[in-house]
């Protein structure tokens, strides 16, 4: 029988592991497999997201969900290992739209000769116009590597055709070059909803190019691309080379500057450097205004994380993000992915966010950190684990209970931190002697308790991200 899960909140959670997580499973299993067996069982599958620790993949109907446990679980939960799952948990879902599909479990499997026919080259009518609805100007971190950048886009947004005509934004890949042109065309589409707005990326621009050639499509080409009231042209380095591309380009750019419409390009070097280009091309780049985008320092790179988790509804105590921030520090696109690793990561084994955690799943792609145990990542696990606020433990309470986790706590940073008695003293605004006192207690304690040495030693084992030994996690 079916097992309907809600679909509903599984697909709340869907954001929980992110396509990158999703893609790196996909190229494992792709290893293993046969092409054929791959394009006939796991192309069509959907990721549902992590439920209660369970990767959830949507299957097409009742026959495929138990090929699917049959034949290709295991390999499922050996590429969740190698991406650092310590008991990884896969289950399959019918999606609902394929619930009338003719297949039967007892219907014997598809042919496995006919790999998914490969979709189509986009043609020019079909292959843009899209903006990302997450790129806009809200949910853009402005810093001191883009707060130019970002005032030029904001200018050309109020003012298209007037302010600063083409706005030429250059930077390395990832850092939002991209966002904040979709940013601009979001802006003039809700100020102007009539106005027409193309968002294309060079290579489309050549391809388009290409097929208007062959079909005999040249005007319908132009109309498209000299009727447009903004025109967003991403990584135009990639017209270095292209003489019949950058010709075309040169008409279609004069006719817009001619009419006063808006031109946005972006590229990964300034004008000047793009080699092959040809000289009138790179003159009229330089006509309007050249900025540039850098890559964030820390504390832009965790307000955008941080914008990130709330947008996704992610609760993560600040310092996890802080030790993100940390370790990836070029590039804000594997600033996000690091986000999600860490997110699918804490999912996939169940346990709490902490920095530990943070850092083993971060580990198998960039370099291991060592981590510093904070005071504050203790109190966090420590108020978890005892299922209380920090404020409360870090408060005046008598309660027996209370006052049990505090010791844990103190005796935990003791022992775990550098911290000295009057600075853990300090933290928890008592004494030393306070301090002092916890630490013997817990210690004599332990000796008697045996729930409560294993329950110091399990959160031992978490501040110290080795949790993969602790089996109540
Ligand atoms: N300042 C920022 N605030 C919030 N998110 C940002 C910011 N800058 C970049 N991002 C995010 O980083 C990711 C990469 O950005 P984007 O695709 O715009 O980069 P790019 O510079 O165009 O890269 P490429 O050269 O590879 O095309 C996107 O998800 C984008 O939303």
């Amino acid at each position: 029988m079916i097992c309907w899960l809600p679909l509903k909140s599984a697909l709340r959670e869907v954001r929980l592991i992110s396509q990158e997580i999703w893609s790196d499973v996909l190229g494992y299993v792709r290893k293993n497999i046969t092409e054929v067996e791959y394009h006939t069982w796991f192309a069509p599958v959907k990721n549902l997201g992590v439920q209660d620790g369970s990767l959830v993949l949507g299957v097409r109907n009742s026959f495929a969900q138990e090929w699917f446990r049959k034949n290709y679980l295991k390999l499922l939960e050996d590429a969740l290992r190698s991406l650092g799952a310590q008991d990884p948990q896969v289950s399959f879902q019918v999606l609902p739209a394929a619930q009338d599909a003719l297949l039967l479990p007892s219907d014997p499997p598809p042919p496995p000769s006919v790999p998914a026919p490969r979709a189509p080259a986009p043609t020019f009518t079909e292959n843009r116009k899209v903006l990302n609805p997450k790129y806009t100007f809200e949910n853009f971190v402005v810093g001191p590597n883009n707060n130019l950048a970002h005032a030029a886009a904001l200018a050309v947004a109020e003012s298209p055709g007037k302010a600063y005509n083409p706005l030429f934004i250059y930077g390395d890949v990832g850092l939002g070059k991209t966002h904040l042109m979709h940013a601009v065309g979001h802006y003039m589409l809700e100020r102007f909803p009539g106005k027409r707005v193309e968002y294309v990326s060079t290579e489309s621009f050549t391809n388009d190019l290409i097929n208007a050639i062959r079909d005999d499509k040249m005007t319908q080409f132009r109309n498209r691309y000299r009727s447009v009231d903004l025109l967003l042209v991403d990584d135009i380095q990639f017209l270095a080379g292209k003489e019949r591309t950058q010709e075309e380009f040169f008409h279609t750019f004069n006719a817009l500057y001619e009419n006063h419409k808006q031109i946005i390009l972006s590229s990964d070097r300034p004008p000047k450097d793009i080699q092959t280009l040809e000289g009138r091309l790179r003159s009229r780049f330089e006509w309007g205004l050249i900025t540039d985008i850098q890559s964030p320092e820390y504390e832009t790179r965790v307000a955008i994380l941080k914008m990130n988790a709330e947008h996704n509804r992610i609760d993560i105590p600040q310092e996890v993000l802080e030790l993100i921030a940390r370790q990836v520090t070029s590039n804000i696109r594997e600033l996000e992915g690091a986000l999600m690793r860490v997110v699918a990561f804490s999912s996939l084994n169940n346990v709490p966010f902490s920095r530990a955690v943070a850092a083993k799943a971060l580990s198998n792609v960039f370099a291991p950190q060592e981590v510093k145990v904070e005071m504050m990542d203790v109190l966090r696990q420590v108020a978890a684990q005892f299922n209380m606020p920090p404020d409360v433990i870090r408060g005046s309470g008598r309660v027996r209970e209370v006052v049990q986790a505090r010791q844990v706590a103190q005796y935990l940073i003791r022992e775990l931190t550098d911290h000295s008695l009057p600075e853990i003293g300090q933290f928890f605004g008592r004494d030393h002697s306070t301090v002092m006192h916890a630490i013997s207690k817990v210690s004599e304690q332990m000796g008697k308790d045996s729930e409560l040495t294993s329950t110091v030693d399990l959160l031992r084992r978490r501040m110290k991200g080795q949790d993969d030994e602790d089996s109540d996690a």
